[in-house]
């Protein structure tokens, strides 16, 4: 019932879409109809290759740069094509979405069959090379291997019958594919064959029907990674019973390898433009619906402008944004695009303060400063339609996230802006070029250098927190790890820890940097996931690494050396009480890895990040009738087509909420789209819950209510605390979903704002006084019973020294260095390395 209502919903909106789709953007589906799909209708070009006659191999050669003819820009495809057995998903996956050219180099070499100066010679990879080379080495080869047994007479026949194959071979593997196809197509009846050629000649179709590169050239004529199994099971049937007896032996001979997959798949080509046209115009069609090939041109309002862009380009605490910022403030009208909301609020405050009125935009609040011509906002909330002066996107870099990527191109390649100031580190400076020289926009370049040098202290704190000094900032990559850390610096020092990590209200991240850089009270020390690498002012004397590992949701890895770097860089900013810079690790062990990091060049990307509108999966939905959200998204991902220099945003999160959603009814494809944009924490089952309580609500036409209560005190305990944490995410939702849908149906802003401000305080309060151990959100609600002081908790940390100072690490981060320090023994001198 909720597919079909969907399925109305988005039929009955398309036709209006469509219309406005293809005005606005009728010169990219131009475009792309041109120079990324073979047009099958168009004459063909007269072209010297062994596919005469043939209707389509010779187009699909041609752009396949057989034999060093131009390569026209299109999906990149595989051109490996030893896939075969079995590794079909991943490579078919990891090859799918970008276009690079494929090249055959057949004018020297037909499926394993060389032309050299006369004389053939069979190349098989999977058998003997004794056995299938037939020339006079071969000869002797199968003498010295087998010369008690045969003589001289057999030698010479079997030297006979190799030749007379060899021949029979080379002229299976230079015949005409069309024509072979032609011929199978009007062949009675196949040879009959032996049980055992029966049988190799199974496994070398099931090599085919596995062979991810098979797959993935197959999309270029419409054939869709779903259906191509079913495409080769057919293929192969039809084979089977017409095949002659040369080419089958031809194909045993050369068994289940990759030359076999290459010598049929241009049959294959022509056997499924004969036999599954409809399949091919469905898949033409969804393919086209979904491209995402030429993303300048979705945008060609900004493309008639001639727009001025400048990049920052430099280290962290290099003057990038500053120096934006300046222009910003001069401009008639500005915008500020920043990767957080505490950024966006950071310039909102700045820039207020300095008499320059200044809105604030972000997912959750509108706040609209009267008379203002500025504003400051996150980065998804860009408007495309408003012209401005000048526009700054700060931490350009980040094109290249794999999840938001996305919002960051689109606002580079969408903003009306007369000037567009970038900044950012140097990874994205190359791709940005080509960006500008697709979209025609003049490219300024200023460098910056660090003001002060980042110094790294060789010392460490060899594990022991008395070594822990005021203005010190240590770093751990999860929220446990936090209040752990926490909890030893406060009880085996004297100083006070504020934190900052991501789970975190904005407001109450800037309470606690606010209580850290006071230099009058007695928070003296920063304990802070890699939320503190971006969009806070502190004070930071020394950053400490007290791991450099983090989970990705799967298991333990090396932090990337740039996320080092930007959290590293956060020490000893121009301004602050300390201008120059420490870092440094808490652990002898890990003090490699951050030198090597801090020394490493930015790592240049190769591709930014791309995901389509609503508009562009609406269209696409429309040629997908029954099939849920879910699967219209994964059907697009397979279906999608991209330039080289972009990548689609991985969406597995969005899958997560379009599946939770699935039950709800009555939702439309643009309400489902925008629910699964709500930010959520998907491994949270209680904040999941009250998004499907939202949905829900919302689909019935009925004002969504909060229905949350507050908590009366501070957190007690952790689980109070994750709790209030949770609370207040619920609470964001809320604010968001009310300002991307209708406010009538989320009438409850005002509270949702109170109760938000309250629960951050509330949390303030609580991380002031937080003195408990820590839960991961897993074991919430069932504290480990407390073991004795100093004893590790079992199973889960260990001593790393001993002594009253010691500090117990995870142990999921010891067998992690354990394992390490096997790979690489320590260095002694280790202490005296000193990197700037
Ligand atoms: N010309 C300047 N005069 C006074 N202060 C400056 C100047 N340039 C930069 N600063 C200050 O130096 C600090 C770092 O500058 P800014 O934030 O612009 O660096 P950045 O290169 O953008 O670093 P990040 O990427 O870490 O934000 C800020 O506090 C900023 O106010």
């Amino acid at each position: 019932m909720a597919t079909t209502l969907f399925n109305l919903c988005a039929r009955k909106r398309t036709i209006h879409r469509l219309k406005v789709l293809l005005l606005s953007n009728i010169h990219h589906f131009n475009a792309a109809s041109t120079s990324q799909f073979r047009n099958f209708d168009a004459p063909i070009p007269s072209f010297s290759t062994h596919f005469r006659n043939s209707r389509f191999p010779l187009r699909f050669l041609q752009s396949w740069n057989l034999s060093g003819g131009t390569t026209l820009p299109m999906r990149q495809f595989s051109d490996h094509a030893g896939d075969g057995g079995g590794e079909k998903d991943t490579a078919a996956e990891s090859d799918y979405e970008f276009g690079k050219s494929v090249s055959f180099e057949l004018e020297n070499e037909v499926n394993g069959v060389s032309s050299l100066s006369g004389s053939v010679v069979v190349k098989n990879d999977d058998t003997n090379e004794c056995n299938s080379e037939v020339d006079d080495d071969s000869v002797e080869c199968n003498s010295n291997s087998s010369s008690s047994s045969i003589g001289r007479d057999e030698l010479e026949n079997n030297s006979n019958n190799n030749n007379q194959n060899s021949e029979e071979f080379a002229s299976v593997a230079l015949r005409d594919p069309v024509e072979l196809y032609r011929a199978l197509c009007d062949a009675k009846k196949g040879a009959k064959l032996e049980r055992s050629e029966g049988e190799v000649l199974l496994e070398v179709f099931n090599y085919f029907a596995k062979s991810g590169w098979a797959s993935n050239q197959a999309l270029a004529i419409y054939i869709g990674l779903s259906f191509f199994p079913t495409a080769a099971s057919k293929f192969h049937h039809f084979f089977r019973k017409k095949c002659p007896a040369d080419v089958a032996r031809y194909l045993v001979s050369l068994g289940p390898s990759d030359s076999a997959v290459k010598f049929l798949f241009p049959i294959f080509v022509e056997f499924c433009l004969d036999n599954f046209p409809d399949e091919i115009k469905r898949f033409r069609g969804m393919v086209e619906m979904a491209d995402l090939t030429k993303p300048h041109t979705w945008f060609p309002f900004a493309r008639a402008m001639k727009r001025k862009i400048i990049y920052h380009c430099g280290p962290t605490n290099s003057g990038k944004t500053y120096n934006a910022l300046q222009r910003f403030m001069d401009a008639k009208k500005g915008i500020y695009c920043g990767p957080l909301r505490l950024l966006a609020m950071e310039v909102f405050d700045k820039v207020n303060a300095k008499g320059i009125y200044c809105s604030l935009l972000t997912g959750q609040e509108k706040k609209h400063v009267p008379f203002s011509n500025h504003v400051a906002c996150t980065v998804e909330m860009v408007s495309m339609q408003e012209l401005y002066d000048v526009a700054i996107i700060d931490e350009i870099q980040m094109m290249s996230d794999p999840y938001r990527g996305f919002a960051w191109t689109r606002a580079l390649l969408g903003l009306k802006a007369d000037e567009i100031h970038l900044c950012g580190d140097p990874s994205v400076l190359d791709i940005v070029r080509k960006i500008c020289q697709d979209t025609g926009d003049e490219l300024y370049e200023q460098h910056y250098e660090r003001f002060k040098p980042l110094v790294v202290e060789a010392k460490t704190l060899l594990g022991n927190l008395q070594n822990i000094r005021s203005g010190d900032c240590v770093v751990a990559f999860s929220r446990r790890e936090i209040f752990e850390v926490k909890l030893a610096i406060e009880k085996q020092t004297k100083h006070r820890c504020c934190v900052i990590y991501g789970a975190l209200p904005p407001e109450t991240r800037r309470h606690q940097a606010t209580l850290f850089n006071d230099q009058s009270n007695e928070y003296d020390v920063l304990v802070a996931s890699d939320a503190v690498g971006m969009g806070l002012n502190l004070n930071i004397r020394r950053v400490i690494f007290n791991s450099l590992s983090k989970y990705n949701g799967d298991k333990m890895v090396p932090v990337p050396a740039s996320q080092v770097k930007q959290i590293a860089g956060r020490a000893g900013r121009r301004g602050c009480l300390y201008p120059d810079g420490l870092a440094t690790t808490m652990h002898l062990d890990d003090l490699d890895y951050l030198i090597e990091c801090l020394k490493q060049p930015f790592d240049e990307v190769k591709k930014v990040g791309l995901f389509p509108f609503f508009e562009q999966v609406e269209l696409f939905a429309s040629q997908l009738p029954n099939m849920t959200f879910c699967q219209l998204l994964e059907k697009f991902g397979e279906s999608c087509r991209l330039d080289g220099s972009y990548f689609l945003c991985l969406y597995d999160h969005i899958k997560k909420i379009a599946n939770m959603l699935e039950r709800v009814q009555g939702l439309s494809l643009e309400d489902r789209f925008n629910f699964c944009f709500a930010p959520v924490n998907i491994r949270d089952p209680k904040a999941m819950y009250h998004l499907l309580r939202f949905a829900t609500t919302f689909s019935q036409n009925m004002p969504v209510n909060i229905a949350m209560g507050l908590p009366r005190s501070s957190a007690r305990n952790d689980s109070e605390l994750l709790d209030l944490e949770t609370r207040h995410q619920v609470l964001s939702m809320y604010l968001w979903l009310s300002n991307h849908f209708k406010q009538e149906r989320f009438p409850y802003v005002k509270k949702a704002e109170a109760m938000a401000t309250d629960i951050a305080d509330l949390l303030a309060h609580s991380l002031s006084n937080a003195n408990w151990k820590p839960l991961s959100r897993g074991t919430r609600g069932k504290p480990k019973a407390e073991k004795g002081e100093g004893q590790p908790e079992s199973g889960n940390a260990v001593v790393l020294k001993t002594g009253k100072h010691s500090y117990l690490r995870p142990q999921a981060l010891s067998k992690l260095y354990d394992r390490r320090r096997q790979d690489k023994p320590l260095q002694v001198d280790q202490s005296k390395k000193v990197a700037a």
